[in-house]
């Protein structure tokens, strides 16, 4: 999926995209740091220490660590985190896992983000089921958003989920993100409006531009809300939206990438391999 440009006559339902100097581009103030590895290899380790790091930090802190996982190639980047030392060094039982995005299809596909998390990572650690908030795989995109929504008000107003002083959304203690070669970032697309939303938590998609069309979404306020966010990103095919992102350069014409917008309150924390920095 290539880098868009601001009208994508292949929908209906396109966005009338507003031209990028209209656009907010200001680059935003939270701290970031840029990790660059030789291998994707090196990538899986830091990545599998820094999150051990964090879950230490945060269980200590606050008793639980809420951990939002994207789909895509972040899961098999993670693959070293359930291998030792940290599959039996991680506090298992604090962690609460939750999905950026999901894809609209039954838990057991091939292209369900909870299957592939399942089979790659949530198998192979003891995170009990209670605390995988799998979205309801048997409901329309928007009532499954609805539902997903739904049940985060009811994890804050149960105080296990706190909200950030800041924004009053729900704030998650890290999010894990992979971005698409167009820049997309959990199911926030370059040319599609959910990318625009301020008021709900989460959103749904029925024509996404990379299939399966039907997806439900945290929105960037929700995204934006958490404490640390890292981009894991690997591969050539995604070097040109490297640059664009951290060159902080868009290219005239071009839509502004989704993944310009990512910056949690706290830290963020991209990951790069040597192909997908090696335009920087
Ligand atoms: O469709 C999706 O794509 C993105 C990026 O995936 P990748 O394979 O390029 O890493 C992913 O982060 C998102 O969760 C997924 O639904």
């Amino acid at each position: 999926m290539a880098l868009a440009n601001p009208v994508d006559n292949q929908s209906n339902n396109v966005l009338k995209c507003p031209s990028p100097a209209s656009m907010d581009l200001t680059p935003r103030k939270c701290k970031t740091n840029v990790r660059k590895f030789q291998s994707e290899e090196d990538v899986a380790k830091a990545l599998a220490k820094y999150v051990a790091d964090l879950s230490e930090k945060y269980i200590r802190e606050k008793g639980y660590f809420s951990v939002v996982l994207s789909g895509g190639t972040l899961i098999h980047t993670l693959r070293k985190l359930v291998e030792c030392p940290y599959k039996g060094s991680v506090d298992w039982s604090k962690w609460l896992i939750f999905w950026v995005d999901e894809r609209v299809v039954p838990l057991n596909s091939p292209d369900s983000n909870y299957k592939l998390a399942y089979d790659g990572f949530l198998s192979k650690v003891p995170i009990s089921p209670c605390h995988i908030y799998a979205i309801n795989d048997k409901l329309s995109p928007k009532a499954a958003a609805d539902n997903y929504e739904a049940r985060l008000k009811n994890l804050v107003n149960k105080e296990t989920i706190p909200v950030s002083d800041a924004s009053g959304f729900p704030k998650f203690d890290l999010m894990l993100l992979g971005i698409g070669p167009d820049g997309h970032v959990a199911s926030l697309f370059p040319t599609r409006l959910q990318r625009f939303e301020k008021k709900r938590w989460v959103s749904f998609i029925t024509d996404s531009p990379k299939p399966p069309p039907e997806r439900i979404t945290f929105t960037f306020p929700v995204i934006n809300s958490a404490s640390e966010i890292a981009m894991v990103v690997t591969g050539a095919e995604l070097a040109d939206a490297v640059k664009i992102t951290l060159g902080g350069v868009l290219p005239t014409g071009l839509t502004p990438l989704p993944c310009m917008e990512v910056s949690p309150e706290e830290e963020l924390t991209w990951f790069l391999d040597k192909d997908a920095a090696s335009k920087l």
